[in-house]
């Protein structure tokens, strides 16, 4: 296999990349975080940090789930990519949030923003604005998620998410890519929205990734997982963050297939996804990876 580099021009980011260059290259970079085994700091919520951690090193990446204030001056430096993740937020775990934040900022380290249930309180929203202005290198929600924080961001109120549930969507990705491409434009991160189509997107170009099952969406924590997924492949590919963002979404929707075909149900699938992660080889990758430019 010819190595891929950060410096490999000829797999730079381009509008015009085939499908087959597409899964080329995400191949390439779940290889470079099996052989680099980046740290990935994580500062999450109590529900995701087991499959969150698991799905860390069943990728090959290692996770740390370190959120004291007192050791974010010694540690945060030491990480490849930092995950700030607010599921399970309370005003003790913001201002670690934001100095792990601001010291991944200052040394160029990319950092990723998972807003969960942004709508759920003015709270939140505040959290999430204040952290965006910390300058994310991706945020990755849910459909209702993005447009809650897209309007929040544009009006710099507490969105009106009239009938969010909580963590889960109400929306379908493809109902929020001009929210995305705002919120992309306005914050200066690359924005993800998972669902059937998982939606990347700078500002102007806009990719999809179209893997995965939706029994994904019964275990608790899978978007969660692949926000830390993500930050473990910026990690490995720092100067082309969005193709780093639909590879790792191409790659857990692609475990997901392929555990699916052994898994019974939610249990059993949580398990085969990790594994199949685990053991997803070239071949796999080529015949399942599946993104394309939607514009
Ligand atoms: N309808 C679907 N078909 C295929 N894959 C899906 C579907 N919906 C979600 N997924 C996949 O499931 C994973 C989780 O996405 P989801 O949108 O459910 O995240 P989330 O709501 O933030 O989850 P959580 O908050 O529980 O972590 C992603 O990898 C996504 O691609
Ligand atoms: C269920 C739940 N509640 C807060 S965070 C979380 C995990 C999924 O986002
Ligand atoms: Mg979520």
């Amino acid at each position: 296999m010819e190595p891929y580099t950060t410096e490999h021009s000829s797999l730079a980011a381009t509008t015009t990349q085939s499908q087959a260059q597409w899964a080329t290259k995400a191949w390439q970079l779940l290889s470079l975080v099996r052989a680099q085994s980046p740290l990935i700091q994580c500062i999450t919520n109590f529900v995701s940090m087991d499959l969150m951690a698991n799905t860390l090193l069943s990728a090959g990446a290692s996770p740390a789930m370190l959120h004291s204030v007192e050791e974010l001056p010694d540690f945060t430096p030491r990480a490849s990519a930092l995950c700030v993740n607010i599921g399970t937020l309370s005003p003790s775990w913001l201002p670690a949030m934001k100095t792990a934040a601001e010291l991944c900022s200052s040394l160029g380290t990319p950092w990723v923003l998972d807003p969960v249930a942004v709508s759920a309180s003015a709270f939140r929203v505040n959290a999430c604005l204040e952290l965006l202005r910390l300058k994310p290198t991706v945020v990755r929600g849910n459909a209702s998620e993005i447009i809650a924080l897209s309007n929040g961001v544009a009006s710099f109120t507490q969105p009106q998410n009239d009938a969010a549930k909580g963590v889960d969507s109400i929306h379908e990705s493809m109902e929020a890519v001009e929210a995305a491409k705002l919120l992309a434009q306005t914050s200066g991160a690359i924005v993800a929205v998972s669902g059937a189509t998982d939606i990347v997107t700078d500002g102007n170009q806009v990719v999809g990734a179209h893997n995965g099952v939706a029994m994904m969406q019964k275990i608790t924590a899978t978007g969660c997982s692949v926000t830390a997924l993500i930050a473990a492949f910026v990690a490995v590919d720092k100067c082309h963050a969005l193709d780093a963002t639909v590879s790792a979404l191409a790659i857990f929707g692609v475990a997901g297939e392929l555990g699916m075909k052994m898994a019974k149900g939610p249990a059993s699938l949580r398990m085969h996804l990790i594994d199949a992660l685990y053991g997803l080889d070239e071949a796999a990758s080529q015949s399942h990876v599946n993104i394309t430019n939607l514009s």
